[in-house]
């Protein structure tokens, strides 16, 4: 990376909560770091202020409607930001010659072509959108690496893992002798589970530790959060199945742990506050101001786990299911669950139907042979998936 100048940062899915904190902790460094491009889906308010703040070189709405609005307020206020349209316009400004670092902070497996772009381009990767690295899989690593890119993981358990480890990526598989994920439990931990027909996308959006967009806190809620979390962490850090754990912490402090082979156990704790981990991808191997406010031990919080029960939680239990079935199982599981929370959110699907859903898709829909092998394959996979998924919700509803 070119220190002697201000770094280029990309930040897609900038409207968005890691968007938003990802912009917090960049103006803490106005000298060091500069934005290049920033993206949206829907809200043009969202993105024209912005623009207007941070006076981007790019602004990216996939949809050709958003971006002619957003051009058009734009010129009035006279800015001289471009305004881009298109799913591949992510691609292309995530891939510019002048961008040295990407946050990938779009939600959903819409994020993935960008992410491999960024990748094959060799840039700091910087990955929030953990469903780009569950559907992409074998794809998505080759990527990173024959692309040169520095992968950093911003999803909290992950960046408490690489946190806990040696910057000397070959140590890694020696050492590890397995890892634990930590889980809040989500909204409905203590809930009785007979109950969980009734809730409310609104309940379900109430996180206990975190405020996070309305997709991820339904996963959250599920446990298929984690359940994705099991699958990026097999990818992040080159990992059996069988070597990821995850544990109940409802308290949020210890963001996760590495068991090591001598039985030492590496902890990373903090306030929950993603600008910790997002400062840390932007400055690794350093570390800059976060803005997050200290972790006081004597605060009274008490340090809590639990078992994550099958039971209680049998979304987070297809993320192994899907791991040891053939490859795309994944793809499979994450796009089922992508349309199943769309439903929940938009109460055409109960709460409880979620889990039944994604795994009646992964159940019945098989990846052709080499499917996994490109970006198009791994798109008409997932485009298969959502279908059957769509389809099991009409039959729910008729
Ligand atoms: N929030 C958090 O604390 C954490 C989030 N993550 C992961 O980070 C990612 C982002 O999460 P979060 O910030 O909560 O999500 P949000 O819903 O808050 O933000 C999503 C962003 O992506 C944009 N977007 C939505 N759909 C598309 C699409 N199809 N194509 C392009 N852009 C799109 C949105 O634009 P618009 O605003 O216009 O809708 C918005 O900018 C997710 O993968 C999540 O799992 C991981 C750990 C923690
Ligand atoms: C902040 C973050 O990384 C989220 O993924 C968070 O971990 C969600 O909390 P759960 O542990 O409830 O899934
Ligand atoms: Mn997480």
């Amino acid at each position: 990376m070119n220190t002697s100048r201000r770094q280029r940062v990309c930040v897609l899915g900038s409207t968005g909560s890691i968007g938003t904190n990802t912009l917090d902790v960049l103006a803490r460094h106005p000298e060091q770091y500069e934005v290049f491009a920033l993206s949206a889906m829907s809200r043009v308010d969202a993105l024209l202020a912005q623009c207007l703040q941070w006076k981007p070189r790019f602004a990216v709405m996939p949809e050709e409607a958003a971006a002619l609005e957003l051009r058009r307020l734009l010129r009035e206020q006279g800015s001289r930001t471009e305004v881009l349209s298109g799913v591949q316009a992510l691609s292309e400004v995530a891939a510019h010659p002048e961008v040295d670092a990407v946050m990938a902070a779009i939600v959903g497996a819409a994020g993935l072509a960008p992410c491999l772009a960024a990748a094959r381009a060799g840039k700091r990767l910087m990955l929030a959108n953990k469903e780009a690295i569950v559907v992409g899989g074998a794809l998505f690593m080759q990527a990173v690496e024959q692309g040169g890119a520095t992968l950093l993981p911003v999803d909290s358990e992950h960046s408490a893992i690489f946190q806990c480890l040696p910057e000397d990526r070959s140590t890694w598989a020696q050492r590890i002798d397995h890892i634990v994920l930590t889980a809040s439990g989500g909204p409905f931990r203590q809930r009785d589970p007979a109950t969980l027909a009734e809730v409310t996308p609104e309940q379900a959006c109430a996180h206990p530790n975190w405020v996070m967009g309305r997709k991820i806190s339904v996963d959250s809620a599920t446990m298929m959060n984690k359940a994705l979390e099991v699958i990026e962490a097999r990818w992040l850090f080159n990992l059996k199945p069988e070597q990821i754990r995850v544990l109940i912490h409802p308290q949020s402090i210890i963001h996760s742990m590495v068991v090591c082979r001598d039985n030492s156990v590496l902890a990373q704790l903090g306030t929950p506050d993603m600008r910790v981990p997002i400062a840390y991808a932007l400055s690794f191997p350093a570390r800059i101001e976060s803005g997050a406010s200290r972790l006081d031990l004597l605060a009274g919080k008490d340090l809590c786990f639990e078992v994550a029960d099958e039971p209680r939680f049998p979304g987070l239990y297809l993320s192994w299911q899907a791991l040891k079935a053939e490859e795309g199982a994944t793809a499979v599981l994450n796009a089922a669950n992508e349309v199943a929370v769309a439903a929940f959110l938009d109460r055409h699907l109960r709460f409880d139907q979620i889990h039944a859903l994604n795994a009646e898709v992964l159940a019945t829909v098989h990846p052709q042979a080499g499917q996994c092998q490109s970006l198009e394959g791994l798109l008409a996979l997932d485009a298969q998936a959502r279908q059957a998924a769509r389809e099991r919700i009409e039959k729910l509803r008729a």
